[in-house]
């Protein structure tokens, strides 16, 4: 495993509604290239707040942030927003696919966002990307037209498409059955082994976590332990 490309200082985070309760404490994290590590813990204890703060989808909180080395401190919401479409690739329990576009289009869209190639190319990139999870026959479907397990690995294609060097998961694999939560599991386990990109997910699933690189639990918004394979 190579250097660091996800790393928290001292994270606070409040809520102030209906009164202040502190819902992260002191979160030190830090992420290598290439590692495969789960965030688990009981309902309410910070994960998904967490998540946001780590996808920078969140600035209201104290400590600070740096994503392949640069701090996310005083950076304006379009530095922000360019950051997470260049860097960060989201996969969610939900897949948001757009059902009136085909599977194709859909892992366009946050290609032809960045802008940062031609539309022929982008298309090029994400036949590439379906092919590479084993879907290249869904292109031209539309998305309502697929099984749940084909949606979602139409939503980890989509959030492939610009190379991100982070993956974050909220709960990939909640609203799949055992044989497709495998199949998510061991595209992961490839993207951050073969690829050596970073995968970071949030999950209840316990047999999901015991087999990452590294588990990370939470309890009322502290990281009370952490469990590395020794990998
Ligand atoms: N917008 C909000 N305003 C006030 N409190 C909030 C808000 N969002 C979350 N919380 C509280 O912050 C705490 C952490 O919530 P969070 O959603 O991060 O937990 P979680 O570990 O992801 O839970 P789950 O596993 O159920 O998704 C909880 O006590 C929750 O009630």
């Amino acid at each position: 495993m190579s250097g660091t490309i996800l790393e928290t200082r001292h994270i606070d985070k409040f809520f102030h509604d209906p009164v202040d309760v502190k819902v992260l404490n002191d979160i030190n994290l830090s992420v290598s290239q290439g590692e495969f590590v789960t965030v688990t813990g009981k309902s309410g204890c910070g994960k998904s707040t967490l998540l946001y703060i780590l996808s920078t989808m969140d600035t209201d909180y104290d400590g600070e942030l740096f994503i392949d080395n640069v701090s996310m401190k005083n950076k304006s919401e379009p530095e922000l927003a360019r950051i997470r479409n260049e860097k960060i690739g989201f996969v969610f329990q939900f897949h948001y696919l757009l059902n009136e576009f085909s599977v194709l289009q859909n892992v366009m869209l946050p290609g032809l966002k960045l802008n940062r190639y031609a539309q022929d190319q982008i298309a090029h990139q994400a036949m590439e990307k379906l092919q590479l999870l084993d879907i290249g026959k869904l292109a031209n479907k539309k998305a309502n037209q697929l099984s749940g397990g084909e949606k979602q690995r139409v939503a980890i294609a989509r959030a492939l498409i610009n190379e991100p060097c982070i993956i974050m998961g909220d709960e990939p694999t909640g609203n799949l059955d055992k044989k497709n939560s495998e199949i998510v599991f061991d595209i992961f386990r490839q993207l951050a082994c073969e690829r050596k990109q970073t995968v970071l997910i949030v999950t209840h699933d316990q047999d999901f976590a015991s087999r990452t690189d590294r588990i990370i639990f939470m309890e009322d918004g502290n990281i009370i332990d952490t469990l590395s394979d020794g990998r």
